[in-house]
């Protein structure tokens, strides 16, 4: 199924060319979160656990050892009715020794998405806030669906 060009792209968040890579959306990191206790998935429910927010430093740069990292994109997203979209990382990322794990942006879905960024480098990456991390590639469906998400994530993060 194609995947969305810039130019449509451009269009269809009516942003600027900056705000776009050669495959998809720009996406920003915001916000750096370390995981605290278990989280739970059972057949009828799901816990999340908790969060510290990890503060940057005095030139707006965060530092980070090796872990696991909940990230927050600052870009606010609705994915088309008709597509899904993936949040792949920057060759930069991985080049450094951290990638960034995604899931499935489902139809419909808004907000202002978040990932998991794994710094494998045994010394650390630094990232300014505010940096581009990874790009979200829109892929169309086949045929219009009524799969549209409205989940437990639908319009988080909005403020
Ligand atoms: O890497 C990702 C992938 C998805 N999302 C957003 C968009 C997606 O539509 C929503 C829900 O994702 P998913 O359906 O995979 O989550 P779930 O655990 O199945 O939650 P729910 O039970 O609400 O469907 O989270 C992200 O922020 N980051």
């Amino acid at each position: 199924m194609p995947v969305l060009s810039p130019e449509t792209l451009m269009k269809l968040f009516n942003v600027k060319e900056e705000d776009l890579d050669c495959g998809g959306l720009k996406l920003h990191l915001d916000k750096v979160f370390v995981p605290m206790g278990m989280g739970k998935i059972s057949k009828e429910s799901k816990t999340l656990p908790t969060y510290q927010e990890i503060q940057t430093n005095e030139n707006n740069e965060y530092i980070l050892g090796p872990g696991a990292y909940k990230i927050r994109y600052r870009e606010l997203v609705k994915v088309p009715n008709n597509a899904i979209a993936l949040a792949l990382p920057r060759s930069t990322l991985l080049r450094m020794g951290a990638t960034i794990y995604t899931a499935v942006w489902d139809p419909g879905y808004e907000g202002r998405g978040e990932g998991l960024m794994v710094v494998f480098n045994k010394d650390g990456i630094i990232i300014e806030r505010g940096s581009q991390i990874a790009q979200l590639i829109f892929i169309t469906l086949d045929r219009p669906t009524s799969f549209i998400y409205r989940g437990a994530y639908y319009r988080e993060n909005i403020y």
